[in-house]
C-alpha cells in the first residue's frame, strides 16, 4: 500500500533507546507529596499506611513487568531496577519510564481505598519518572546505597525534627537546633531528651523498603483435577533490610548474576 503523504512526520521521532547492557534504574517521584501530604492528613514523619500504599504500588509494577529483578522505594520515590539484558520496548527509554510511572500511579489510585478505607482521596496524585543506565554491577550498587543512604539521613533528622516540635517548639527552633549536628549528636538527643533508641524505630522507616522476587509455595485448585496444586513461584515480596553491605548480595547471588 502507498504511504501517505503525512508519513514523514514520523523522522520527527527521535531515538532514545537506552545502552545496551546497562543496569537501567528508573525512578519515580511523587510531584509535590509535601502538599499531597498534608492534604491526607500523613503522620509526620513516616506515615504507615502511605508507605505500605507504596509498598504495594511497587508490587503490582513488578508483578506487571517481569524485566524488574528488584525495586527500592523510600519517601514518596521508587526505583525499579531492570537487568543489564532486559530488551523491554527495545530499551526506548520513554517508553519504559512512561509505562512504569503510569502503572505505578495507576495502582496508587486503584489500591488507594485498601489502604485508607476510611480516607477520600482529595485529588489525582502526580509522579513524575526519569530511567538512568549504570554500566557496572558496583554503579548500580552505589545508586541503591545512595537512595539508602538518603533514606536513614533524612529519616533520623525528621524523627529528631518531629520529636522537638511535638515537645512544644517551633518548627523555625527545630531547624535552629539541628543545624550542624552529625548522626552520633542526633542518636543521643533522641535517646536523652525522647526516650527513643533509634535502633528500635521501625525497620520500614530507617531502611526503607526493598520489593525482590522471593520463592514462595503457592496453593491453586486445578481447574482439571479439582485437587489443591502447590507450586513454587518467585512471588516479589517487600522487605526491610540494608542494602548497602555485602550480607544482602551474597544470599542473592541471582540478582546480578546473568
Ligand atoms: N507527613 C508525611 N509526609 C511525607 C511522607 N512521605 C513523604 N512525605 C512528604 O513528601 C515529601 C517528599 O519530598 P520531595 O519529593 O523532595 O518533595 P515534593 O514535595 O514531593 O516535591 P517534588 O518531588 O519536587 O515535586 C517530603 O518532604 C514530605 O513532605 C510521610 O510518610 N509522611
Ligand atoms: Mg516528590
Ligand atoms: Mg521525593
Amino acid at each position: 500500500m502507498a504511504k501517505s503523504k503525512y508519513e514523514y512526520v514520523k523522522q520527527f521521532e527521535l531515538d532514545d533507546s537506552l545502552l545496551p547492557n546497562t543496569w537501567l534504574v528508573v525512578r519515580i517521584d511523587g510531584r509535590g507529596f509535601h502538599k499531597f501530604a498534608t492534604a491526607h492528613g500523613f503522620t509526620k514523619p513516616n506515615d504507615r499506611p502511605g508507605l505500605d500504599l507504596m509498598n504495594a504500588c511497587a508490587v503490582a509494577v513488578m508483578k506487571d513487568i517481569q524485566d524488574v529483578v528488584l525495586a527500592y522505594g523510600e519517601s514518596d520515590e521508587y526505583s525499579f531496577v531492570l537487568h543489564r539484558s532486559s530488551n523491554l520496548y527495545t530499551r526506548r527509554a520513554s517508553k519504559i519510564a512512561s509505562t512504569v510511572v503510569s502503572l505505578f500511579a495507576a495502582s496508587y489510585v486503584f489500591l488507594w481505598s485498601r489502604h485508607f478505607p476510611e480516607k477520600t482521596l482529595q485529588y489525582p496524585p502526580c509522579f513524575d519518572a526519569r530511567v538512568v543506565c549504570y554500566p557496572s554491577d558496583s554503579n548500580l550498587r552505589d545508586y541503591l546505597c545512595w537512595r539508602q543512604a538518603d533514606c536513614h539521613i533524612n529519616n533520623l533528622y525528621n524523627t529528631c525534627f518531629w520529636e522537638i516540635v511535638h515537645s512544644g517548639r517551633s518548627e523555625k527552633e527545630a531547624e535552629d537546633e539541628l543545624r550542624g549536628t552529625v548522626a552520633s549528636e542526633k542518636n543521643e538527643m533522641l535517646f536523652s531528651r525522647f526516650g527513643i533508641n533509634y535502633n528500635a524505630v521501625p525497620e520500614m522507616f530507617r531502611k526503607g523498603s526493598v520489593v525482590v522476587r522471593e520463592e514462595a509455595e503457592v496453593t491453586s485448585l486445578s481447574a482439571k483435577t479439582g485437587l489443591e496444586v502447590v507450586r513454587r513461584k518467585r512471588i516479589p515480596t517487600v522487605l526491610h533490610v540494608d542494602i548497602i553491605g555485602e550480607e544482602f548480595w551474597k544470599s542473592r547471588p541471582e540478582l546480578l548474576g546473568s
